[in-house]
């Protein structure tokens, strides 16, 4: 594949010999509609071979970066030096010093029951935190105020009061710094809600729109908490003096506190460049692991220290299998893309994890949980994991953010390519990122636009992993401003000025859409969200005009006729996202009082909370969960 697209590349080049170009010259026979007959326009056909092109640069740079594989490069990340030597013996108790810490970035310590925070440092501020001015971090746009103005709801016993601002208390000193460090102001509101639950020690069910600072919304409050408290205190073998045979084999082992899991190996690097900045002096230190990448350097990385830890389920599983890492410190378990780690693919892993390991139970950690999208038997499955937990919708749940224009156009498969060339000869500026169904369908997609001369690189299960960081890499620094992407790039992923999200082919699901075309339009920036539609998808179109109407949506007249023709209705109708909280729509058992509390008209309901069933089997395979494929999204979903 790498030299199908080199040799590719060489196609391109400003040298090409005439037999190229002639051969170029055939295959670059589309001239987009509105630049037809312009001279001078568009030179992606009958082009000479003058270089005049506005892409070759492109190209030439995408090619000279082949070596550069750090996808962290320009969000902090990837350049922590861990050059001192590991730190072994831990022990949990408010009367350790801990440190000093192996990591640049983290030089606080946590002595006699208080955190010490580290010396500022100019230069790693600049590596955590970014330039104002600098383009690959995400600064909020123009619309973030409107964020206020979404109705929030929370619902549960005992709700506390959302804050209004970034204040101490509830959030620590030190992490209030950092929060002022990455130029955040004020809270989303899911972060307004989540810090006092979180503070208050609830778990929590939290729906939020894409892009509106769910990470954030757990990493403020478990910092903050973690940060004043030190680690939870456990006993490991070299505490106990008659275990000093054991100890001698198992001191590489690994008691973090906070405990964060996501489907992607992406989205986890993405949260681990969050938790280094917000912890920044402290004696806190994140890792991050996953599949694909060489398990004994992460191996390696971890025992220098791991206090948060970011994972994806199958590559932890491996790594509690080898006795790397014990859970029974963990005080807080996070599930990002809550949804997604609790559907079909990843619930046994998630069991193995939380139930077959030595994390403390539901009642002794703080669970919590993120989604935009929570449908309904998702949230009744959740419960096993979560103790009398709030909910919180900010908007209704599973809704876009109407920061996103959607467009939807009608276009039969064998017009695609043709449409999708009009759509990007005419965008000009900003990050576009096409979404296909199938991992074939990104090669064959992203060649095709490399041959007509769009500086197109693409993303799925099939590439290796430093393929797809580089792919990534070059998407966010503008080398490559198209991204051909299969679902493994929809969920979390947040990528500065991704101004438009194509999804060439539309999911089957809702709320696969949901979270792709939340790609843009985010931190309060507007973007625009175009899916190419035709009667292959009218199995999506009635949730698709609901979306779009409840977000202030244009409906096309085509999605009404085809929504007419012939469908049978749903039965119970409509999306399976549900719209709230489910419990308030199986409130008739008791079980204990509960009530929102809803910050656009005061809404109060009184209910219970219902018991049920999940839908899963529990348990799982009796093969080693490493060797299942976990926590690899192309061994699970075969189309990513
Ligand atoms: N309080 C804040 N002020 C300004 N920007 C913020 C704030 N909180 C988060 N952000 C920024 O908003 C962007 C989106 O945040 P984040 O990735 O947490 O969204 P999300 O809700 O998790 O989205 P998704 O559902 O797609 O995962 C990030 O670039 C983040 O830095």
């Amino acid at each position: 594949m790498t030299e199908q697209i080199q040799n590719e590349m060489n196609n391109l080049n400003l040298n090409q010999n005439q037999s190229q170009s002639q051969q170029n010259d055939q295959r670059r026979s589309y001239i987009p509609p509105h630049l037809r007959n312009r001279q001078g326009s568009y030179q992606g056909s009958d082009s000479d071979s003058s270089g005049s092109n506005r892409y070759n640069s492109n190209f030439n740079n995408y090619d000279n970066n082949s070596n550069s594989n750090s996808f962290f490069r320009g969000r902090g990340a990837g350049r922590s030096s861990f050059n001192r030597s590991p730190r072994t013996g831990y022990r949990g108790g408010r009367n350790v010093n801990y440190g000093p810490r192996p990591d640049h970035y983290h030089t606080g310590r946590f002595i006699d029951g208080k955190q010490v925070p580290g010396p500022r440092n100019d230069k790693i501020e600049l590596e955590l935190f970014g330039a104002v001015e600098d383009p690959t971090y995400q600064s909020s746009g123009i619309n973030f105020d409107n964020y206020d103005e979404i109705p929030v709801e929370a619902t549960g016993s005992n709700v506390p009061d959302p804050i209004t601002s970034f204040t101490s208390p509830p959030l620590d000193d030190l992490l209030l710094e950092n929060v002022k460090l990455a130029r955040f102001t004020k809270p989303t509101p899911v972060q307004k809600y989540s810090v006092p639950i979180i503070a208050a020690g609830r778990d929590l069910m939290a729906c939020a729109q894409t892009g509106s600072g769910k990470t954030g919304g757990f990493l403020f409050p478990t910092l903050s908490e973690s940060f004043k408290n030190g680690p939870r205190p456990v006993e490991t073998p070299q505490d106990n003096q008659m275990n000093s045979f054991v100890s001698q084999f198992t001191s590489s082992k690994v008691y973090p506190s906070i405990l964060i899991l996501a489907p992607t190996r992406e989205l986890v690097s993405q949260i681990f460049d969050e938790a280094k900045k917000f912890c920044y002096r402290s004696w806190m230190r994140p890792c991050v692991v996953y599949g694909g990448s060489d398990i004994s350097s992460q191996i390696k990385n971890i025992q220098r220290g791991c206090d948060i830890l970011a994972a994806t389920p199958g590559r932890l599983n491996d790594l509690l299998e080898r006795g790397r890492v014990s859970l029974k410190a963990i005080k807080y378990l996070v599930l990002d893309e809550a949804d997604r780690m609790l559907d079909m693919g990843f619930e046994p892993q998630i069991r193995s994890i939380v139930e077959q390991n030595d994390m403390p139970g539901v009642n002794d950690r703080t669970t919590l949980m993120f989604s935009a999208t929570f449908p309904k038997d998702i949230q009744v499955l959740a419960r096993d994991f979560l103790k009398d937990y709030i909910f919180l919708s900010v908007g209704r749940v599973g809704s876009t953010s109407e920061n996103i224009t959607q467009r939807i156009i009608y276009v039969d498969d064998n017009d695609k390519n043709s449409v999708l060339l009009d759509i990007l000869s005419a965008s000009e500026n900003g990050l576009t990122l096409i979404f296909v169904e199938t991992k074939k369908m990104a090669d064959t997609l992203s060649n095709f636009l490399i041959l007509q001369q769009f500086p197109a690189t693409s993303i799925h299960g099939d590439r290796s992993q430093s393929e797809r960081e580089r792919a990534l890499e070059m998407f966010r620094t503008n080398k490559a401003s198209i991204l051909v992407a299969t679902a493994v790039a929809a969920r979390g992923l947040d990528i500065p000025n991704v101004t438009h999200v194509i999804n060439y082919d539309l999911p089957t699901d809702i709320d696969d859409y949901v979270h792709r075309i939340g790609r843009t339009g985010r931190a309060g920036n507007t973007g625009v969200a175009t899916a190419f539609f035709n009667r292959n998808n009218r199995n999506i179109v009635r949730d698709l005009i609901d979306i779009l109407s409840e977000a202030n949506q244009e409906v096309p007249d085509f999605l009404l006729t085809v929504n007419r023709e012939g469908l049978k209705p749903k039965r119970g109708g409509g999306r399976t996202t549900g719209t709230r909280d489910y419990r308030r729509q199986n409130n008739s058992s008791n079980g204990g009082n509960w009530y929102s509390n809803s910050s656009s008209n005061g809404w109060n309901s009184f209910g219970s909370q219902p018991s049920g069933q999940s839908r899963y089997q529990k348990g799982g395979s009796s093969q080693p969960l490493s060797q299942q494929g976990y926590g690899n999204p192309s061994s699970q979903n075969s189309w990513w």
